[in-house]
């Protein structure tokens, strides 16, 4: 849809004379360090924010497309990064200091009553799967951004945040970060469609990287046979070259299309981007409930991948999903996700058993849990006890974490790392970041990994992989392997 009226360059006086002028009541009696946020409603209508300049900028973007939440996160009024072991205290060290002087102004909007202003203002944060990476976006981040744009259930807002000792100079600078981000593309323009879309790019052979996961796999299989570990996730790596830079809005909008139950997500900086769509949660906190995703065991239906490039005589098709070795796998991950909940809630409920989570190209099995925590306990202590569940490491976890490093298992990005966003209230949500690639002109890295258990075996895991990056491989336009060109996928579930 068009941009909202008062994004509109020829309305931008108008923003800034009600901007200013609630910025200077704020200020009044505003300490230097305060963090000042002051959302405006902009309208009613559904706003994807694809309009927006992604590709060259630090920025956020989140979509919901199922629930109708599009947020777009730009600039950064404050951001707090950190790595090693003790990350997550870091960053919700840091978040209690901003939360503790965050001063909040909703015009028309009242925090209770509109659903599209009750989560905010808002951070948003992401981190690496290893503490120990370094790589070209931060170990692990949260930002204030300086606007974040909002589309929920129809209602469309804008948050504007700064430091107060930034003073009334603030609002030039937001009004020129909206200037930066959607300058390249008049108002009348109605999002990604008179954008061309990205030439397919080619997906580069890469013989010697795929039978490394193979034996990475094999490797795995031996390391559980000593007893020393009893799950490994193994990923691999497919790389896609492109004739020209890659534009990300047209892939997040086939993204979101072909996924709309699944959380597609967005990290930019000049020069990359970190893109997905993951059906995956892990931690959702609202009003003191915490809300989990024990998310495992895969089953798809297309016989044919299994004997990619392998060449060797491999199964035909996937394990079902109720086989033992998906249940098995499954399991794990729900046992880890009690285990880790359970000393930081009050309550907690599981679902008694498993279910069919229908995605496009394939199945998982899924157990949610829902609890009250406990006094005191916040979203950042739900990430450390959770993180990294066996649906991404392994079990026990520090032993399956050194195996992988030992393995050179690596996770470029924040790939089955998390990212997520929590409000001032200290409400959020965080996703495993799966399904993904990482855009860096014309080139596209797509990673997928895949659980180790007693009765894996490497050729139906390396059909698993492939699968499970069909996802990003799509939304790239990549077309597909040409063992699969010739014997169209079966679609099964939504
Ligand atoms: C690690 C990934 O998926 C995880 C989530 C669901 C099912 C998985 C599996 O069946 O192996 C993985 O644990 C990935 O997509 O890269």
């Amino acid at each position: 849809m068009r941009l909202p009226p008062l994004l509109d360059p020829a309305q931008r006086h108008v923003l800034r004379a009600r901007l200013a002028a609630q910025l200077v009541t704020q200020l009044a009696d505003a300490p230097p360090h305060a963090l000042i946020s002051l959302t405006l409603t902009l309208g009613e209508g559904h706003c994807r924010w694809l309009d927006a300049r992604l590709d060259d900028q630090h920025a956020f973007w989140w979509a919901r497309p199922d629930t109708d939440e599009w947020r777009l996160a730009l600039g950064q009024a404050m951001i707090v990064t950190s790595a090693g072991p003790n990350r997550f205290t870091a960053l919700q060290a840091a978040f209690a200091g901003i939360s503790a002087d965050w001063r909040h102004h909703a015009r028309d909007c009242g925090d209770s009553g509109n659903s599209a202003a009750r989560r905010l203002p808002a951070a948003h944060l992401g981190f690496a799967f290893d503490d120990e990476a370094q790589d070209d976006l931060p170990n692990a981040r949260l930002i204030v951004p300086a606007v974040l744009l909002v589309s929920r259930g129809g209602k469309i807002t804008a948050t504007f945040s700064c430091p107060a000792r930034e003073g009334e100079a603030a609002v030039d600078a937001w009004l020129d970060t909206l200037r930066r981000s959607f300058v390249a593309i008049p108002n009348s323009a109605a999002g990604t469609a008179h954008r061309p879309p990205n030439l397919p790019p080619q997906r580069q052979p890469a013989p010697l990287d795929d039978r490394a996961f193979l034996a990475r796999v094999t490797a795995a299989l031996a390391e559980i046979a000593s007893g020393r570990v009893r799950k490994l996730v193994v990923s691999r790596r497919v790389r896609l070259r492109a004739k020209q830079p890659i534009a990300l809005a047209p892939v997040l909008a086939a993204f979101a299309e072909r996924h709309p139950a699944c959380t597609v997500y967005a990290v930019t900086r000049p020069g990359m981007a970190f893109i997905g769509a993951t059906p995956e949660r892990l931690i959702a906190l609202d009003d003191g409930i915490a809300r989990a995703d024990a998310l495992a065991g895969t089953a798809w239906a297309a016989p044919e991948v299994a004997a990619l490039r392998t060449g060797e005589a491999a199964p035909t098709e996937s394990f079902a999903l109720d086989d033992d070795k998906n249940s098995r796998e499954q399991g794990l991950v729900v046992d880890a996700v009690r285990s880790a909940l359970a000393p930081l809630c009050q309550t907690l409920e599981q679902a008694a058993a498993p279910e069919v989570l229908r995605l496009r190209d394939l199945q998982h099995l899924r157990t949610q849990f829902a609890g009250h925590v406990r006094t005191g306990v916040d979203l950042f202590d739900l990430i450390a006890a959770l993180h990294p569940t066996p649906a991404v490491g392994g079990t026990p976890s520090l032993a399956a974490q050194r195996w992988l490093r030992a393995h050179r298992d690596t996770r470029p990005a924040w790939f089955t790392g998390g990212v997520g966003w929590i409000d001032a209230g200290g409400n959020g949500e965080v996703v495993v970041a799966l399904r993904c690639a990482r855009i860096s002109g014309g080139f596209a890295d797509c990673y997928a990994g895949v659980g180790i258990v007693p009765g894996s075996r490497p050729e139906q895991e390396f059909a698993e992989t492939e699968i499970k990056l069909t996802a990003a491989l799509d939304a790239l336009q990549c077309r597909p392997h040409p063992a699969l060109e010739s014997a169209p996928t079966p679609r099964t579930g939504t």
